[in-house]
């Protein structure tokens, strides 16, 4: 077999899902695997052929099933890989894995094939993470993402724009480096007309991956206010379930509640929590600093207010003491429940500081009006085009991307150093090489020597 990079141990674990099934697969990956299939089959199966057989154990055999061989590097992980279908029952495939690991495997790490796949450059980092979202995926348009993702879509977005900034970076280095060529690269235009350029394209993969992560992890609400203001009828309106039980009785709620819903695919994390109140019940006082651990860790916040209770449209106004005890009231929106007593209209009214929505959580109007409202603050799109799957980890790097470029455009705005610029560009680019995890700064001395032809 072809070398492996990573590895001189063999991996085994069970591939599909514990429990009973009509197939199991037991997947191996190394050096050990065509020694394990001879012991096992007789014989290795010639690469990508299936071969039925009976599995031999140490006394008598353990199963029969089909065995197919993958030669390295022409495999999921670069390695040799043996794939054992066998009869999907447990102890089946606990004997099975038992008798690869005595064969000469060890049990693998989670997500070990993957790392693998990884470091033999069958897959980039996002490739390998775009794996376990496709397995993870909630939704089929979050499916989807991850899909494009694993084919390299948000790969090749992130690498043209590395590649963009290398070419720009050899730009600016030059500048620095032959003064003497009385070319002032750095007040042409053609620097900050280029980079201008790279910050447009890196706002668009940033709004693409935003999209994609919030298709994947969704988006958190909380239902917060005073006993009685209608919370837990407002879950349930939005889970169209019976989730929580609702009475007239003031603290009903005392524990978080958690459902789970799809906003056109996006998740929606929603939370019921207990009332907001002085109380002398022990119970009940835990069940509000629960509710305010919840509040400090949403998305968004929803005030809920009786609407018969109070006119007032600013919830600074209506409980000062809960807006001064929130981080970010940005965060804030205020929703009058039970307009179905009131004279209010339903709906979402954005005319003051705070959005307001107007609904009936008993009656159901004004529930959508709310859930168009949770899409737009968090910019969500029901479009599914251009679009792949990411996680914070990269909009931080994108983020981080972005900032460094912003501050090379202020260095060339106010004709600031070379030097300072380039390593603003350098960090730019290694924030997006940890996207895919290819930076190396000896790629990049090599690209910029190979093209230049300096000294020549
Ligand atoms: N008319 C009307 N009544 C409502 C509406 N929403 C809730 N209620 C009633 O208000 C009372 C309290 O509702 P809950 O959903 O239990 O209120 P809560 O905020 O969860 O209360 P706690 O859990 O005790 O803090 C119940 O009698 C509900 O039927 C509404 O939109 N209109
Ligand atoms: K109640
Ligand atoms: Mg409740």
């Amino acid at each position: 077999m072809a070398e492996s990079l990573y590895s001189q141990d063999t991996i085994a674990a069970l591939a599909t899902p514990p429990g009973r099934g009509g197939v199991g697969i037991i997947r191996v990956s190394g050096p050990a695997c065509r020694s394990i299939a001879s012991s096992l089959l007789g014989h290795c199966p010639a690469p990508r052929f299936a071969l039925y057989g009976p599995f031999r154990g140490d006394q008598g055999m353990i199963d029969e099933g089909i065995a197919l061989f993958f030669e390295g590097p022409n495999s999921f992980t670069g390695e040799d890989v043996l794939e054992l279908q066998g009869h999907g029952g447990p102890v089946l495939m606990d004997l099975l894995l038992e008798r690869c690991v005595r064969l000469g495997a060890r049990l693998a790490r989670p997500g070990e094939f993957s790392e693998r796949a990884f470091l033999n450059d069958k897959l980039d980092l996002a490739q390998a993470e775009a794996i376990a979202d496709l397995i993870e995926a909630s939704s089929r348009g979050a499916a989807e993402n991850a899909l494009r993702s694993l084919q390299g879509e948000f790969s090749r977005r992130v690498e043209g724009l590395v590649q963009r900034l290398i070419e720009l970076r050899m730009y600016v280095e030059a500048a620095i480096d032959f003064p003497e060529e009385e070319i002032d690269f750095l007040a042409d235009g053609h620097v900050a007309a280029k980079l201008a350029e790279v910050r447009g394209e890196l706002g668009e993969v940033r709004a693409a991956a935003a999209q994609g992560a919030l298709m994947r992890e969704g988006m958190s609400v909380v239902i917060a206010g005073r006993p009685n203001a209608g919370k837990s009828s407002l879950l349930n309106a939005l889970t169209e379930q019976e989730t929580a039980i609702v009475t007239d009785i003031e603290g009903t709620t005392r524990d978080v509640l958690r459902e789970h819903i799809h906003l056109d695919g996006m998740p929606l994390h929603v939370i019921d929590t207990a009332g907001l109140r002085d109380t002398p019940d022990a119970v009940e006082q835990i069940g509000v600093a629960r509710a305010w651990s919840e509040i400090e860790k949403a998305d968004r916040v929803l005030l809920m207010v009786d609407a018969a209770t109070t006119d007032a449209l600013d919830p600074m106004a209506i409980w000062p003491e809960f807006v001064e005890r929130l981080a970010d009231p940005s965060r804030l929106t205020l929703v009058r429940n039970k307009v179905d007593t009131s004279q209010e209209a339903p709906g979402l009214d954005l005319s003051t500081a705070t959005p307001v929505v107007r609904l009936s959580a008993k009656t159901g109007e004004g529930v959508d009006n709310l859930k168009e409202h949770l899409k737009a603050v968090m910019g969500f799109s029901a479009t599914t085009e251009g679009r792949f799957s990411a996680r914070r980890r990269h909009l931080d790097a994108l983020d981080r991307a972005e900032q460094a470029l912003g501050n090379g455009e202020a260095q060339l705005a106010g004709y600031g150093a070379g030097e300072l610029l380039a390593e603003d560009l350098r960090d730019a680019q290694q924030a997006l090489g940890e996207i895919t995890g290819e930076f190396s700064a000896d790629d990049l001395l090599g690209e910029i020597f190979g093209s230049f032809c300096i000294g020549k």
